[in-house]
């Protein structure tokens, strides 16, 4: 089975997580953590920037990991690396997406993500993440 290496970042503003919904032929509908594939010779801290600048139109910089998943899919095999980022500049827009929100963490179960994305949200909601944003 193919596998692809993904990367997936989390920006925290004030007591809440940006979530997108994915617009386009594959996934429409389902909400996620901006990202996209690790491209060749690219750290994931590297793929993190330049995927959330494309989509977002943002620069970040990932701080710290918070977990790993795996995705399971029909036709391949997606280790998504979730990182907890921090906005440097810019206001997140919609380029690739169709909406974009602001969630507190308890909210979170309210959208439709991925079901293998279950301990990026458990995570989140556990407040593991604390320490990465003083
Ligand atoms: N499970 C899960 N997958 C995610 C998340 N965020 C995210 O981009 N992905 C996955 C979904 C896609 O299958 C995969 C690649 O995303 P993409 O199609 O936007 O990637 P890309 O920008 O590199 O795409 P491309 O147009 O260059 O082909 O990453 C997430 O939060 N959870």
């Amino acid at each position: 089975m193919k596998e692809l290496i993904v990367v997936c970042g989390i920006i925290k503003i004030q007591d809440t997580y940006l979530i997108a919904r994915r617009s386009g032929a594959i996934d429409a509908g389902y909400w996620e953590f901006p990202g996209g594939k690790v491209e060749a010779g690219e750290t994931l801290e590297q793929a993190i920037a330049r995927e959330l600048y494309e989509e977002l139109h943002v620069q970040v910089k990932a701080e710290k990991k918070l977990c790993q998943i795996v995705d399971q899919r029909p036709d391949v095999v997606l280790q998504v690396h979730a990182f907890l980022c921090t906005l440097l500049n810019g206001t997140p827009r919609m380029h690739v997406h169709d909406a974009l929100r602001y969630v507190k963490a308890e909210e979170l179960s309210n959208y439709r993500f991925q079901p293998a994305d279950q301990p990026i949200l458990d995570a989140l909601q556990n407040k593991k993440e604390e320490t990465a944003f003083p």
